[in-house]
């Protein structure tokens, strides 16, 4: 039997506003009414009465008449707070905070289990694309081999922009703030954190594993410089910020990495601040998923799909983790790369397991070679170093000395 259910809104930004109106232009196609929007800014000007708003938690946290607690603040520590409290007093929870579930999946995990009340979280993963219900649905008895794509909706607006338009990369950011898809931090979007949150829920809810943010790598964007763009342009590559998880040997391995991309690849199609998620199955074999990752009305769309699903008592089951038994994660990854770098950067032929090519041009150096994964990693770090992976780049783990081990994994 569907519910009617009454609901404590948190946040009144991009997104809030965004399922405001999406849930009123459904014309009572989901039974849900917003009671109380709890915000933080007191003389702001709303597009609602006074009334709607309240600056207290305790006021919907407190409040017995409200089923379902949806949470899309920008603030992940409070977010936190206000879902552990929803959660005791009852409330079922709704969030597209993927910063707020990386950093704290399991313990989530536990208290749904705890206070038998669930959390749900559609919007969090690449906007408007229903990804997890399929994972913990459609692809229940699948076989999942891998899981990767474009998880950003700003970063893949400015690539977009900064290679067709020429646009450059400070204006092109600078829209998608405007826009409202980059983060509160935009740092989050440009170095490749949103997208690594992304994937640390999207691997529990594929591979049955929960892993903590601060172990898998993320190479951003923000030091690809014009020389790397003009390469890519005479190569008639074009270049997108990828997360990927696969499985190999019992280990998931998982990071997020720019890469170049030929017009082959059906990624390079995926433009603005659109998202693309493949999943490779067994059975299924390869899937992918198209649809806007960022942005008002898509992540409202997203949190209301989670609403109305929650008026017919869903919750995740978490399938995944019932059937995998013994997988570990791991970094312990070589990879082809190309590596620019100002001249007094100190990265030799020895670092490479394997060098391609190398030569010096416009006051910097270029190598192209099988790195590790974790070296990857230090140099991305420095300002003056782009990292970006090779088109057809290959993933041999290092984990096993089985033949397996030497298996490689090819991108699209
Ligand atoms: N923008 C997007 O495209 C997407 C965003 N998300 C996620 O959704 C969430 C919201 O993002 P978005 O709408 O863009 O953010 P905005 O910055 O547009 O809005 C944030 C809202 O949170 C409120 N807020 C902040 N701190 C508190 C607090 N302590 N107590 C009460 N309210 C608070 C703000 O209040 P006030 O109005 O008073 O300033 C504001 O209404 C974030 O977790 C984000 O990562 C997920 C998918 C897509
Ligand atoms: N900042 C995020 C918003 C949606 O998750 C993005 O750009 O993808």
């Amino acid at each position: 039997m569907r519910k009617k259910l009454k609901l404590g809104l948190f946040g009144f930004g991009c997104v809030g506003q965004g399922l405001y109106h999406v849930l009123h232009e459904t014309h009572g196609g989901v039974q849900a009414e917003i009671k109380k929007i709890c915000v933080k800014t007191r003389n702001k000007e709303r597009i609602l009465p006074d009334h709607f708003f309240t600056f207290d938690r305790a006021e919907i946290l407190n409040d017995p008449e409200i089923d379902v607690v949806v949470e899309l603040i920008d603030d992940a520590s409070v977010a936190y707070e206000v879902l552990k409290t929803a959660l005791a007093h009852g409330k079922a929870v709704v969030t597209a905070n993927k910063k707020m579930l990386a950093e704290h999946l399991e313990e989530i995990y536990h208290l749904q289990k705890k206070y038998n009340k669930p959390v749900i979280y559609e919007g969090a993963v690449c906007g408007s694309i229903p990804i997890l219900r399929n994972l913990e649905e459609y692809y229940d008895n699948d076989l999942i081999s891998s899981i990767d794509g474009i998880f950003n909706g700003s970063t893949n607006f400015i690539l977009t922009k900064v290679f067709e338009e020429k646009k450059s990369y400070a204006e092109a950011l600078k829209t998608a703030q405007e826009l409202g898809f980059a983060e509160s931090d935009p740092s989050l979007d440009v170095k490749g954190f949103d997208p690594k949150f992304k994937l640390v829920i999207a691997i529990a809810h594929t591979f049955g594993l929960f892993v903590k943010p601060e172990n898998v790598i993320n190479i951003g964007i923000d030091h690809i410089s014009d020389l790397d763009l003009k390469f890519a342009r005479e190569k008639g590559y074009t270049i997108k910020l990828i997360a990927r998880a696969f499985k190999q040997n019992g280990n998931i391995y998982g990071f997020v990495a720019p890469q170049f991309v030929d017009t082959h690849n059906p990624l390079a199609s995926v433009r603005n601040e659109y998202n693309a998620v493949q999943v490779q199955g067994a059975f299924a074999e390869k899937q992918l998923f198209i649809g806007k990752g960022a942005g008002s009305y898509p992540t409202g769309s997203a949190v209301l799909s989670d609403i109305s699903a929650l008026s017919y008592d869903y919750s995740y089951e978490y399938k995944k983790l019932h059937q995998e038994t013994g997988l570990t994660f791991s970094n312990n990854l070589l990879l082809d790369a190309f590596v620019s770098f100002d001249l007094d950067v100190n990265i030799t032929v020895k670092d490479f397991e394997r060098l391609d090519s190398g030569y010096a041009a416009n006051g910097k150096q270029y190598m192209v070679g099988q790195v590790k994964l974790e070296k990857l990693r230090e140099w991305s770090l420095i300002p003056s170093v782009g990292v970006i992976l090779a088109p057809e780049c290959k993933f041999v783990s290092q984990d096993a000395s089985t033949k397996e081990s030497l298996l490689e994994l090819k991108t699209v």
